[in-house]
């Protein structure tokens, strides 16, 4: 059985942001370290969402950059102009997990975590499915292979999710309110999981939960809507 390997690349990146987004009011900048996890907290609307959108090359900012290492996501240096650099979603290597697992229901577990580990260079079906095999292990769900997204409860769901994230080797995790759909008895496990498997990760969170912080994160980064983080 091969180890998965794939999401514990040795050197982790750090990474570098300050944007805005004038039509949602978005102010924000932060540095997270190589391996470290950083919780991006605040209140309702204050653009914690939005913050990760634009990581995740979903949304466009109207100012400012991203940087993973030397690797240059996106960079807007003059306001409401085109970006001088904008680098295509699917060319970032970043994982993204919500609260909503999103697993393809007409897939089994098994291949909805092989499913892209082609970026991770497992390009063979059958080494995707030993390795997607490897991570069921992982994350506490061998001998779920064969089922069906139907046929797994919402904790095993998010399992599944998170395989999924990081069997494909992303260079930074962003994490959206990974626990907020799981409830109490389910929760303390999957944070649990979570801590391990991004121990070396370079992540960004996002959470509303003080639990979700002490658990994961090494700093916290509060997002306040009324105050500048340019000044
Ligand atoms: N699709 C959208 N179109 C226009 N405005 C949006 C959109 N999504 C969010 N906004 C606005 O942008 C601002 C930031 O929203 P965002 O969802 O990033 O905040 P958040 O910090 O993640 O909030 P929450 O904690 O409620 O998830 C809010 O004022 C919100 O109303």
């Amino acid at each position: 059985m091969p180890t998965p390997t794939a999401s514990t690349p040795t050197q982790q990146p750090r990474l570098d942001v300050a944007l805005t987004v004038a039509t949602r009011d978005v102010e924000v900048r932060f540095t997270v370290g190589s391996g470290e996890t950083l919780a991006l907290v605040g209140p309702n609307g204050a653009g914690k969402t939005t913050t990760l959108q634009a990581l995740a090359g979903w949304l466009m900012p109207d100012s400012g950059y991203a940087h993973v290492d030397q690797t240059v996501l996106f960079h807007c240096p003059v306001p409401h102009q085109p970006p001088t650099v904008w680098l295509p979603a699917a060319q970032r290597n970043i994982g993204y997990l919500s609260q909503d697992p999103g697993l393809f229901p007409h897939l089994t577990a098994r291949e909805n975590i092989a499913y892209g580990m082609d970026r991770a260079g497992i390009t063979r079906r059958r080494a995707r499915l030993e390795a997607a095999e490897a991570w069921l292990q992982r994350v506490g769900l061998a001998g779920y292979g064969n089922r069906r997204p139907a046929q797994l409860s919402g904790g095993q769901a998010q399992r599944v999710a998170i395989a999924r994230v990081l069997a494909s080797g992303p260079r930074v995790v962003l994490l959206d309110e990974p626990l907020a759909a799981m409830d109490r008895d389910a929760a303390p496990a999957l944070r649990e999981l979570l801590a391990e498997v991004l121990r070396d990760q370079t992540v960004v969170l996002v959470t509303h939960h003080q639990s979700d912080v002490e658990a994961l994160a090494d700093e916290v980064h509060h997002l306040d809507p009324g105050v500048s983080p340019w000044e």
